[in-house]
């Protein structure tokens, strides 16, 4: 069964009096370990793609099938359930808890998890943080590490509660190139060891060699759906 599957999924924002349709009839399905990448121009409707499978949002019509549910037959209640237990999400600006260490913020994602006990939560966020590349700087904060490592705080924290699925939007938007290269190892690592799909926006040609699968969003549709440069983990 796939993980995921959109069949015309459409969404219409109300912008004051003009009717703005982000999305015209998406049909997609993405299996389970797929790294996939969006592109496309600028209010083409990829964040809102993100945001209606990470049920940040509700479609206007059309079917999203996650993980076997269908998420226009949820509750927000139950959607946010699915969520906290399911999905990651990484955001072009991080959006860290500035007053926690770098710890503390993997950690409070954890912990509204809750099903670990104290000694299993310590060790699964030592173990990710020292997976993404932060050894020793687990009790940083935010302003005290740069974009690249602030971003894999990120990802660590979207990851350690091993969620089925990574939504990333712009991640490496404010990054350097080599520091976005570098991030973009992290989650290719993690998608190849933890067998977690991705599925990441971005304007960057950089980003979409390191994909399975690159979806072109034109106008609020897919225009093309190609097989990217690497290979799949189930390979
Ligand atoms: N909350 C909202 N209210 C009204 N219109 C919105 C809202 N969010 C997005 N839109 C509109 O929907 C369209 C798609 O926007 P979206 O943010 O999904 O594009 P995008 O491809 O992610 O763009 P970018 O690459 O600039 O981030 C745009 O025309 C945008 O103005």
């Amino acid at each position: 069964m796939a993980l995921l599957e959109l069949r015309n999924v459409k969404k219409v924002y109300q912008q004051g009096k003009i009717e703005v349709a982000a999305l015209k009839g998406i049909d997609l399905t993405v299996e389970k370990g797929e790294f996939t990448t969006l592109f496309g121009p600028s209010g083409s409707g990829k964040t809102t793609m993100l945001n209606m499978i990470g049920c940040l949002d509700k479609a206007t019509s059309g079917i999203i099938n996650f993980n076997g549910q269908k998420l226009e037959e949820l509750s927000k209640k139950e959607l946010a359930i699915l969520r906290r237990y399911n999905i990651g999400f990484v955001f072009q600006s991080y959006n860290l808890i500035p007053v926690l260490t770098a710890y503390e913020n993997v950690e409070f994602a954890i912990r509204l998890v809750n099903k670990y006990s104290k000694k299993e939560l310590k060790d699964r966020v030592m173990r990710i943080l020292a997976d993404v590349g932060l050894d020793g700087l687990e009790n940083r904060r935010p302003n005290e590490l740069s974009g690249g490592q602030k971003q894999r705080v990120a990802i660590a924290r979207a990851l350690v509660k091993e969620p089925k699925l990574v939504l990333a939007d712009e991640p490496t938007a404010n990054l350097d190139s080599k520091t976005s290269e570098e991030v973009l190892e992290v989650m290719v690592k993690m998608n190849k060891e933890l067998g977690t799909t991705f599925i990441f926006s971005t304007h960057d040609p950089q980003v979409m060699d390191y994909a399975h699968r690159m979806l072109e969003i034109r106008d609020g549709l897919i225009f093309e759906d190609k097989r990217g440069g690497r290979d799949s983990v189930s390979d």
